[in-house]
């Protein structure tokens, strides 16, 4: 059996068995998710991350690709307790580093402790701790990875749907999962798919009824098209957000985001909505989060456990964001009907003011 390191920014170095051969480095994050390991890997959100599942055992329902949210693996490297065969031949076959036979309960607790942190992977034939130490020190922070858009992006337009007769939506592809575009065309709705760059001018051929701008890895502030462009929309042009979308409106309008010390990730996220009161279970997968959400957005949904913004809607503009999943895959299903609110503003969201009669 070939040896397999991993090094960590907190100094520790383990030791586990090799599952997958090769050398990586990236930002060492965890998920609690017990299902959805298809969805998670393929989630283009985990770019230049190490993914460790603290859950205890990953590959038990196979491989299919009818439940891949994109065409790739994206995380760089994957840790875990037990992986099957199905799930570490998989990770080998796309280059993938894994390793498992970790006490992941150490890795968790490291970084509960020291928040995401940078980490190196080294497993193959000869290789010494040395090896994922070297990789560990070629790691770049998260926030410096500034082209990571035109990493997970599609390069030219692509139109989906396009026999529909519902809204029109601009989809700004900063790493969107497979889901959302699916729960769109599921509401009759025709999606142009548009790089994470699309110029002002560019969308402004689509005419599109909503300007939504999607989820995504890396820190949003590294989105400035993107950025831009639900500026010079948003006067007119309905925007929605999920995910790195919420966290680019914010951006765009005044607000200001912050990297969180471990982020969430997970299938049962608890978040509150203030106006009704009800509380949902919800996917999450981030690091970065809105710390303020300026004058022009107002926090419609809190996070049950830290009280960080999940929710915003627009004050004066037609605005619908969330942090969390609602496309679920994987995880509950509770808020898919995000997508028909978002679609609902489309045709305007307020009845015209009655005209008083003469008399
Ligand atoms: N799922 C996402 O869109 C992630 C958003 C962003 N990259 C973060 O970590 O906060």
């Amino acid at each position: 059996m070939n040896p397999a390191y991993v090094a960590l920014e907190s100094g520790h170095v383990l030791e586990g068995r090799a599952r997958a051969p090769g050398t990586a480095r990236g930002e060492l994050v965890f998920t609690t998710a017990y299902t959805g390991y298809e969805e998670s890997l393929t989630d283009p959100s985990y770019e230049e991350q190490i993914l460790t599942f603290s859950y205890p055992l990953i590959g038990n329902y196979g491989v299919r690709e009818d439940r891949f949210e994109s065409d790739r693996i994206h995380p760089r490297a994957v840790l875990a307790r037990e992986l099957t065969d199905d799930v570490a031949d998989w990770l080998a076959s796309e280059g993938v580093p894994a390793v498992d036979h970790l006490d992941t309960r150490d890795v968790v607790t490291d970084v509960r402790e020291g928040g995401a942190m940078k980490c190196g992977i080294a497993v193959g034939e000869d290789i010494t701790p040395d090896d994922a130490r070297a990789e560990l020190e070629q790691c770049e922070a998260m926030s410096d990875h500034t082209e990571i858009g035109a990493q997970v992006s599609v390069d030219e337009p692509v139109v989906r749907g396009a026999d529909n007769d519902g809204p029109t939506v601009a989809l700004v592809d900063c790493g969107a999962k497979g889901s959302i575009v699916d729960s769109l065309l599921a509401r009759n709705a025709t999606v142009h798919v548009l790089p994470h760059d699309v110029s002002t001018a560019d969308v402004e051929a689509v005419d599109p009824d909503v300007l939504f701008v999607s989820n995504g890895p890396g820190d949003p502030v590294n989105f400035e098209a993107a950025i831009d462009l639900v500026q010079a929309f948003v006067e007119d042009t309905p925007v929605a957000g999920i995910c790195l979308g919420q966290q680019i409106v914010a951006e765009a309008l005044g607000g200001v985001t912050e990297k969180m010390t471990f982020g969430h990730r997970g299938v049962n996220q608890p978040v509150l909505d203030l106006e009704s009161g009800r509380v949902v279970m919800t996917t999450q997968n981030h690091g970065y989060t809105v710390a303020e959400p300026g004058d022009h957005l107002e926090v419609t949904q809190i996070n049950v456990n830290d009280d960080t913004p999940e929710g915003l809607d627009g004050i004066e503009y037609d605005v619908l964001t969330r942090q969390y999943h609602p496309e679920a895959n994987p995880g509950p299903e509770d808020t898919l009907d995000f997508f028909d609110d978002v679609l609902a503003m489309a045709t305007p969201r307020r009845s015209p003011r009655a005209i008083p009669a003469d008399d």
